[in-house]
């Protein structure tokens, strides 16, 4: 079964967050389950590409409106990966070195689908299935079905898989002229609330679609900016299928990028190493208990509410417990942030920036992870940190819910806490404090926590089902 899996990002080639982590694991772990399956994404001037050798294996010319685009599709030469990894490089257009944020990025995402949709339809291989992630791919179940230029195709059925239903990649009618001709019968289907909203249009258009985790699939018909409505009428097509982690990439065991190793057994004395090494770097006291942030500053992820509860558990416990924040985002955060540095010298760090090598030596060597998340689709932060022994403390929302169970409940091994508030937040903290004092409990919970099985076996099993309810001839 040959699938192709779409998305603006892939680790390791580029990652911003977690879509990346998903899309540079699944496909490989579906690999290993039989199937044939390849990513493709857009080509971005990063490490990754400037290191690994590519083929050009085809190229055409793509019409975006009046704008003649010419495009090579490259393919990762050793499938060093795990599979097969395509590029859609389109000189002036997909060659910069960031994913996101440039004024034009709707053109650019518009025309990676364009040059895929081109290229497959002239290809003498047709996938069996075509898996779409997140917006920026959401287009193309549309103009699979409803434009003549893709006829061939258009049997082929097409999964999306919503990592972020907050982001809808929408515009205004007045840039329809950049897609191709359509069936001028179906234009309604890309339209909601007035505007073309590609996210909306995947939901509609795709035969299936899922989420990152089951609890999510019901809270998008609850909150998603704009969409409950339409997630309410096409609930039947949707499916939750909770995300998994790579486990060669996350393994203390053989970390390359964590100082000392260590596993379920060894966990006392490999986490105190990794935090003594943390500490020792960012002025902090390996002696207390570390509470760590690592993700982007954003409302979405309660960021905001990190200051006033650092502030008043710093004030509360004085010199006996420690903070460390890993993110970047919202400006005024930042700003925050970087004010409780200032005030809490050895005992509050705050590093600005994407940095994956210190984000595994912070999951290696903290605590406890908070994540107050307002809306989690799946998260990833804490599923490795069970993975490093680091207790989660999360809100409970999303796939947070379904995969965090707190101490006081039989077999749990986190924290959960409802409210959205620094009240909430505080109290949690308050919680873990008292754990750490206890250090027999709180070791029986880091081996319960390290003994869970989040790695992708299991879902990509789901995935690939779902995939055979829908081309049973495979
Ligand atoms: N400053 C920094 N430096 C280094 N590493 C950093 C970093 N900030 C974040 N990261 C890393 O980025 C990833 C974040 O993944 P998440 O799944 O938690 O969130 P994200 O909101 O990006 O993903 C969306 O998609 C994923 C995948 O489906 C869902 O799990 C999630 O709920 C949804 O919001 C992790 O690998 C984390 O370590």
């Amino acid at each position: 079964m040959k699938i192709f899996h779409l998305s603006a990002e892939c680790y390791p080639v580029a990652k911003v967050g977690g879509l990346a982590d998903v899309v540079g694991a699944l496909p490989k772990y579906q690999n290993l389950a039989g199937l044939q399956a390849a990513v493709v994404m857009p080509y971005y001037d990063r490490k990754f590409t400037r290191e690994n050798e590519f083929e050009v294996v085809f190229t055409a010319v793509t019409l975006l409106n009046t704008r003649r685009l010419y495009f090579e599709i490259l393919k990762e030469k050793t499938n060093k990966l795990g599979f097969e990894l395509f590029l859609v490089h389109i000189p002036g257009l997909l060659d910069r070195e960031n994913v996101y944020s440039y004024p034009d990025e709707r053109e650019q995402f518009i025309a990676f689908q364009l040059a895929f949709l081109d290229w497959i339809s002239y290809s003498q291989q047709t996938p069996d299935i075509i898996h779409c992630h997140d917006h920026h791919s959401g287009l193309v179940p549309f103009l699979l079905y409803h434009s003549k230029l893709y006829r061939r195709l258009a049997n082929v059925p097409t999964v999306f898989t919503i990592h972020n239903g907050q982001y809808h990649g929408a515009f205004g009618w007045e840039h329809f002229q950049y897609l191709p001709e359509v069936d001028p019968s179906s234009i309604g289907l890309l339209d909601w609330a007035g505007g073309i909203n590609p996210l909306a249009a995947a939901v509609k258009c795709s035969w299936l679609y899922t989420t990152v985790s089951p609890t999510y699939l019901n809270e998008l018909t609850i909150n998603s900016n704009g969409l409950e409505y339409l997630f309410y009428i096409e609930r039947a097509k949707g499916h939750g299928i909770i995300n998994g982690i790579d486990t060669e990439v996350w393994d203390p065991k053989n970390d390359p990028m964590v100082p000392n190793h260590f596993n379920a057994k060894t966990v006392v004395k490999g986490k105190q190493a990794n935090k003594e090494a943390l500490c020792t770097r960012f002025g902090l006291n390996p002696g207390k208990p570390l509470f760590v942030f690592i993700g982007r500053l954003v409302i979405e992820k309660g960021a905001d509410l990190l200051p006033e509860a650092i502030d008043r558990t710093l004030a509360q416990y004085g010199d006996d417990v420690n903070f460390f924040i890993l993110g970047s985002g919202d400006k005024e955060m930042e700003t925050a942030l970087l004010e409780l540095k200032a005030k809490y010298p050895g005992r509050c760090n705050v590093f600005i920036g994407y940095d994956e090598v210190l984000a595994h030596e912070v999951y290696a060597g903290a605590d406890f992870l908070l994540m107050p998340s307002r809306v989690e689709p799946c998260g990833l932060n804490q599923l490795y940190s069970l993975r490093y022994g680091t207790m989660p403390i999360v809100r409970s929302t999303g796939g947070l819910i379904d995969s965090v169970i707190d101490f006081g409940d039989e077999g749990g091994y986190g924290i959960r806490f409802n409210q959205v508030t620094v009240n909430d937040i505080c109290h949690s903290i308050n919680r873990a404090i008292a754990l750490y004092q206890n250090q027999p409990q709180l070791q029986i919970l880091r081996k319960r926590m390290m003994a869970l099985d989040f790695s992708w076996d299991r879902s990509a099993k789901e995935y690939i089902n779902l995939y055979e309810s829908l081309n049973p001839q495979i």
